[in-house]
């Protein structure tokens, strides 16, 4: 099954609450909670006391993408502030070992995150200890960027990997994802698909509503996941 994952970056902050109970109501399965710290990203967004905020107003899986310089400093605060699944930069972690142990000794899942730049190979000794694999199809830091189309071949050989190796690993595509190019993400291997303006501007509900329904078609050369 293919997971629709809202970022809430792009939320009006305000209402915040709302919105997120209704893309939880349109059929959201992530909600996805983009924590930046103004160094290993050029922006700084929202943290722990945001995600408290609204952990009790969606049963929604609360998907956090740490684009934090050492994140292993973080990780207990994040998990205790409601996330399930942690993800940190392969990037950004001087440890990625030691992080990624420290985030299953809390009890979440976890998840590593690879720049487009960076190459599948950095995950070669640590991929059947990972929950997901988050492929970044722009450079992390902002919402509203456009999808960089050579991470399609990324997330192709990553399928490649996790299939041969009979894994079950989710594998997230996150960044420029829209309406026009999400049934080449699917194409291409991915289970979850980040969204944030095209989630967020307009219509809310109806644009979850819209990627659902892509989302629930396999489309052709897709697998059914
Ligand atoms: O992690 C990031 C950006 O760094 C993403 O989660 C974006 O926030 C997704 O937003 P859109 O590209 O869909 O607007
Ligand atoms: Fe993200």
């Amino acid at each position: 099954m293919y997971k629709l994952a809202p970022s809430i970056l792009a939320a009006d902050f305000s209402k915040l609450g709302e919105e997120v109970m209704t893309i939880e109501k349109a059929g959201a399965d992530y909600i996805h909670i983009d924590i930046m710290d103004g160094a290993f990203v050029p922006s700084i967004s929202i943290g722990m006391p945001i995600m408290k905020s609204i952990r009790d107003k969606t049963k929604c899986i609360f998907d956090a993408h740490l684009m934090i310089n050492e994140p292993i400093r973080y990780v207990q605060d994040v998990y205790e502030a409601g996330a399930d699944i942690i993800t940190v930069h392969a990037e950004s972690c001087n440890h990625l070992d030691r992080t990624i142990k420290r985030i299953k000794e809390l009890g979440a899942k976890v998840g590593v995150a690879l720049n487009p730049a960076t190459p599948l190979n950095v995950l070669d000794y640590v991929l059947d200890e990972l929950d997901m694999v988050v492929i970044m199809s722009v450079n992390p830091g902002f919402g509203g960027q456009k999808f960089i189309p050579y991470t399609l071949e990324k997330t192709k050989q990553l399928r490649e990997i996790i299939d041969k190796k009979k894994l079950s690993i989710e594998i997230e595509v996150d960044g420029g994802i829209t309406l026009e190019n999400v049934a080449q993400v699917m194409e291409a291997g991915a289970d979850v698909f980040v969204a944030g303006s095209a989630i967020f501007t307009g219509d809310i509900l109806e644009n979850t509503v819209a990627f659902k329904e892509v989302l629930s078609h396999v489309s052709k050369g897709a697998k059914s996941r």
